[in-house]
C-alpha cells in the first residue's frame, strides 16, 4: 500500500487516558507507558497538557526526553502562554507536536468560551501561526466538531490550514456522533475544503454511546488518515476509541479497510495490562482484544471447532496480539472432547474410553457447582476417577454427617460394597472421625487399621475450592495412602479412606469387605 494509504496512530493514553477520574500516572509511569507505545511503533504520543501542572510539564518533558521514534506532543488551548509551554516541554524531543485547539460548537462557543464565532475563528489561526513559529508539526482540534455547524468548520478548517497547521482533528468531544453522519462530515470536509490536501484529517471519538471505534472506523473509509485513541479505550467519561480495536479491525479486516498501520500488536496485550496496573482501571473479562476472555473458549461446540479447526471460531490469534496463547476454558458447557484433550495437555491419558467417561462425568458435576475450574481441579478430578479402577469393591454412594456445637457429631453412610447398598451410622470425635468410624462399621477389618497421617489441601484459591484429602494408612506392615477430591471436606475424606482401605485390600488381597 501507499503512504497515503498509512493511518496514523495517535495514542492519547497519557493526556486523555489520564483525564479519566482516578487514572492519574505519575512522570516515571507515564514514561513506561511512553517507552511501551514506542516499542509497539506508535506514531505520535500525546505525553499530556504541559501548562496544566508543573507534574504534567514534567511529565511531557520526561517523555520526549526517552522516546525518540514516535512523535511525541503537548496539548495547549489556542492561548499564548499554553503553547509556549507546551514547546518548552517538547525540547528535548527528536519528534515534537503542538496540539492547540478551540471549541467550535455553538453551544461551547456561546456558553463556555462566551466569543463570537469570528473571533474563535480568529485567535485559532493565531495560536496556529504562533505555534508554527516554535515547532513545525502543528495539529489543529476543532473541539467539539461533533455538534458544530459544516459551514463554520470549513472556514475555520481551511484557515488554520493556511496558518500551517497540517493535521486537522475533527474531534467527537461528547461522543454525539453517529458512524454514517460521522463519516459524511468528514467526506464532506475534505471534499469542501479547498486546501484539504495539505493537512492529514484526524479523528478523536469519544465512546459516552459506545459508538467511538465505530465512528472512528468509519471516518476512516471517508479519508481520515489519523486516529487518536487510548488504551483500554481509557478517557474522559466513558473513554475514548480503544487502540487495539481500531489496529485489529484495519489488520483483521485488510479487505474492507484501505489502509493499514504501523502498529506491532503482539505489544498490545503486555501495554494493556501495564496501563491497567499503572491506573488501577482493570480491564473487563469481555472487552475485546485485551479481556481476558478474548481468546478464551468455554462452550464445547465452540471447541469441539476449535480443535478441529481454529478459524471456526476465531477472526484473530491470540499471540498476535501478544496473549501467550488463546484458552480452552473448561466449565459446565465444554464437551468431552476439549475435556480429553485439556487433560492430555497436562499429560494425562485415559486408560479407557469407561474411565474418560467416569472422569467427565465428574468435571460436569463439578463444574455446576463451581464457577472457575482450575488445572489443579482437573488434575484432582482425574487423579480420583483413575483410582476408581484400582480396586472399586467398595464405593461412596452417599453420607450424611450431623455436626452442632456441644454435641457428639453422627455420621450416617451408605456404601456399595460388591454392588449391594449397605448403610451404617456412627458417632465420633469430629466429624471425620465419625464418617470413618462409620465405614469401620461395614468393613470387617477396618478397624485394624490404623489411620497415621491425615492431610487436607484446597485445590484452588476462593471459597469454592475442592479439597484433596489424603490419609495414609497402615495394616500388617503395609502403608499405603489414599486420595480423595471434592468440594465437600467431608465426602473427600470419605472418598480418601475409602480409597486406601481399596488399595489395601487390593495390595493385601486379604482385607475383604464384609457386612457385618
Ligand atoms: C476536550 C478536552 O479534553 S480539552 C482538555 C481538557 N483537559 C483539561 O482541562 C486538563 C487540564 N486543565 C487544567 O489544568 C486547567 O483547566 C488549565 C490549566 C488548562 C486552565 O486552568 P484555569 O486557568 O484555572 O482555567 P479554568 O480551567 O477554570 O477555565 C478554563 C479557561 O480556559 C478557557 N478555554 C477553554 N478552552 C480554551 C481554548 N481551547 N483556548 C483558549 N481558551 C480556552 C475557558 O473559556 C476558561 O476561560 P476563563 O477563565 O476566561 O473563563
Ligand atoms: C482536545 C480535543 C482533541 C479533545 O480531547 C476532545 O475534543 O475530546
Amino acid at each position: 500500500m501507499s503512504e497515503a494509504q498509512k493511518l496514523i496512530i495517535f495514542d492519547t493514553t497519557l493526556r486523555d487516558g489520564e483525564q479519566s477520574p482516578g487514572a492519574s500516572m505519575d512522570r516515571d509511569e507515564k514514561v513506561a507507558i511512553a517507552r511501551m507505545l514506542e516499542r509497539m511503533r506508535v506514531d505520535v504520543i500525546e505525553a499530556g497538557f504541559a501548562i496544566a501542572s508543573p507534574g504534567d510539564f514534567e511529565s511531557v518533558q520526561a517523555v520526549a526526553t526517552a522516546v525518540k521514534d514516535s512523535t511525541v506532543c503537548s496539548l495547549s488551548r489556542a492561548l499564548d502562554k499554553d503553547i509556549e509551554r507546551a514547546a518548552e516541554a517538547l525540547k528535548p524531543a527528536a519528534r515534537g507536536r503542538i496540539h492547540t485547539f478551540i471549541a467550535t460548537s455553538p453551544i461551547h462557543m456561546k456558553f463556555k468560551l462566551q466569543m463570537e464565532p469570528d473571533k474563535v475563528i480568529e485567535q485559532a489561526v493565531r495560536a496556529v501561526k504562533k505555534a508554527r513559529s516554535l515547532i513545525d508539526d502543528v495539529e489543529f482540534s476543532c473541539e467539539d466538531a461533533g455538534r458544530s455547524e459544516l459551514d463554520f468548520l470549513c472556514r475555520i478548517i481551511e484557515q488554520v490550514i493556511d496558518a500551517g497547521a497540517r493535521t486537522i482533528n475533527i474531534p467527537d468531544t461528547v461522543g454525539y456522533a453517529m458512524p454514517r453522519q460521522y463519516g459524511e462530515t468528514i467526506r464532506q470536509l475534505i471534499e469542501r475544503i479547498p486546501n484539504s490536501d495539505k493537512a492529514i484529517f484526524s479523528v478523536h471519538c469519544h465512546n459516552d454511546l459506545g459508538l467511538a471505534v465505530a465512528n472512528s472506523l468509519d471516518a476512516v473509509m471517508a479519508g481520515a488518515r489519523q486516529v487518536e485513541c487510548t488504551i483500554n479505550g481509557l478517557g474522559e467519561r466513558a473513554g475514548n476509541a480503544s487502540l487495539e480495536e481500531i489496529v485489529m479491525a484495519v489488520r483483521t479486516r485488510k479487505d474492507f479497510f484501505p489502509v493499514y498501520t504501523d502498529i506491532d500488536t503482539t505489544h498490545i496485550v503486555p501495554t494493556s495490562k501495564l496501563v491497567s496496573r499503572v491506573t488501577g482501571f482493570p480491564v473487563q473479562p469481555n472487552k475485546a482484544i485485551v479481556g481476558n476472555n478474548a481468546f478464551a473458549h468455554e462452550s464445547g461446540i465452540h471447541q469441539d471447532g476449535m480443535l478441529k479447526n481454529r478459524e471456526t471460531y476465531e477472526i484473530m490469534r491470540a499471540e498476535d496480539v501478544g496473549w501467550s496463547t488463546n484458552r480452552m476454558v473448561l466449565g459446565k458447557h465444554s464437551g468431552r472432547n476439549a475435556f480429553k484433550s485439556h487433560l492430555a495437555e497436562l499429560g494425562v491419558l485415559f486408560a479407557s474410553e469407561a474411565e474418560l467417561n467416569a472422569a467427565f462425568a465428574r468435571f460436569k458435576e463439578l463444574a455446576d457447582k463451581k464457577h472457575d475450574i482450575f488445572d489443579d481441579d482437573l488434575l484432582a478430578i482425574a487423579k480420583d476417577s483413575q483410582q476408581l479402577h484400582v480396586a472399586e469393591s467398595v464405593k461412596l454412594v452417599s453420607l450424611n454427617v450431623h455436626s452442632e456445637t456441644g454435641e457428639q457429631p453422627t455420621a450416617k453412610i451408605v456404601l456399595n460394597i460388591n454392588g449391594e447398598e449397605k448403610r451404617a451410622e456412627s458417632q465420633g470425635n469430629g466429624p471425620v472421625d465419625a464418617a470413618f468410624r462409620a465405614i469401620n462399621a461395614l468393613i470387617q477389618e477396618a478397624p485394624t487399621v490404623s489411620v497415621q497421617e491425615y492431610t487436607v489441601n484446597a485445590v484452588t484459591q476462593g471459597m469454592d475450592s475442592q479439597v484433596e484429602v489424603n490419609v495414609r494408612v497402615e495394616h500388617d506392615n503395609h502403608i499405603v495412602t489414599g486420595h480423595g477430591a471434592d468440594l465437600d471436606i467431608l465426602v473427600a475424606s470419605a472418598k480418601a479412606y475409602l480409597h486406601a482401605l481399596n488399595t489395601l485390600s487390593t495390595v493385601e488381597s486379604r482385607l475383604h469387605p464384609h457386612v457385618h
